[in-house]
């Protein structure tokens, strides 16, 4: 099977470059300036798992010549009608996408752009960030890749995709009901993004302030009860699992959104929040910590773009 990582971030530099290490045939898409680094430093991981220094395959847009049997979609949300533009030439009819952006707006863009057929639910559960020069630090243990139909069969193209994501040194997972699984995630990720962003805090810090664990509740609440009406609701388990570790005072949590923040970069506010809002004022379902982080966010965004102005 041959897969094209789109995107040599973190994410798609982690996990790409563990399939690479393993010895399955990966191919990283990327732009000239990320081109350039790596073509100067490799591909370098530095993890609890183990550091690794790789030469990776690379293509730009203007060089893509050939189609894919699976593509690993790992661009930001922001950065994504642009990387469907570039992807193009690589999706023959047979190819598989698998994302692992956040959130739930890009596997409807995904399929308007290349058919239901294309698309492979996906997320990935791991803390991974940029270093200064390029290397990608992976900041905990977890390293969780879980895919699946999003129909939920067991195709055979699925347990193709599976047996060659398995064994390469994370946890890969082919998931019976991954439509679940990412309407999952997205709750637990607009608790704690909305949570970290808008109290500008790790949950730590912000179980530590006066009433923090109450505002976390709070939020929890109303993620659960957003997106139990607009999408598909988290199991009992999974939302009990969630107030019990953001509320962890022992193991605190961040968000690559939070963390984006932190570094002064771009965030995916419309994908991660701002889309929840607009659900749920479309249902009539009240939203206001949402409302109140997505205009946060904003602000944050505005003051962000005059620095660079
Ligand atoms: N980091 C984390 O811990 C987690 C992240 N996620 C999700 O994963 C997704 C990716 O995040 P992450 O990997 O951290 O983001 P990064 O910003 O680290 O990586 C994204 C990469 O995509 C590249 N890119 C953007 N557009 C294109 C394009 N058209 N062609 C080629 N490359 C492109 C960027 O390249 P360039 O350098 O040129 O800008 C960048 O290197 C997000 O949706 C995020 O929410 C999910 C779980 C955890
Ligand atoms: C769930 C979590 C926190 C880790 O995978 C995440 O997706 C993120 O930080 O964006």
């Amino acid at each position: 099977m041959k897969l094209l990582v789109v995107g040599a971030g973190s994410t798609g530099g982690y996990f790409g470059g563990r399939l690479q290490q393993a010895g399955r045939d990966v191919t990283f898409l990327v732009r000239p300036r990320r081109a350039e680094q790596l073509r100067a430093t490799g591909l370098q991981i530095r993890s609890p798992h183990g550091d690794v220094d790789l030469v990776p395959d690379l293509v730009q847009a203007d060089g893509l010549d050939q189609t894919y049997d699976a593509i690993f979609l790992t661009v930001k949300a922001y950065a994504l009608d642009a990387a469907l533009a570039d992807i193009a030439p690589a999706v023959r009819p047979e190819t598989m996408i698998l994302p692992i952006l956040n959130g739930m707006a890009h596997i409807d863009r995904l399929t308007e752009r290349f058919g239901t057929q294309a698309v492979i639910g996906g997320l990935c559960k791991c803390s991974t960030t940029l270093g200064e020069a390029g290397e990608i630090l992976q900041l905990n243990p977890m390293q969780d890749l879980t895919y699946g139909e999003l129909d939920g069969s067991q195709s055979d193209r699925i347990q193709r995709l599976d047996g060659f994501m398995k064994g390469a040194g994370f946890n890969a997972r082919l998931s019976a009901d991954i439509a679940l699984e990412m309407w999952e995630k997205w709750f637990f990720l607009s608790s704690l993004a909305g949570s970290t962003c808008l109290l500008r805090g790790d949950t730590g810090q912000i179980n530590a302030a006066p009433s923090g664990t109450d505002a976390v509740h709070a939020i929890i609440d109303e993620a659960a009860a957003i997106i139990s009406a607009v999408g598909i609701a988290p199991r009992p388990d999974y939302v009990a699992g969630t107030r019990a570790q953001l509320t962890n005072t022992e193991a605190p949590l961040s968000s690559s959104m939070f963390r984006d923040m932190q570094a002064g970069l771009a965030v995916e506010a419309d994908a991660i929040i701002g889309d929840l809002v607009h659900r749920a004022k479309a249902a009539s379902l009240p939203a206001p910590l949402m409302t109140a982080a997505f205009v946060n966010l904003a602000l944050y965004d505005a003051a962000r773009q005059e620095r660079l102005i």
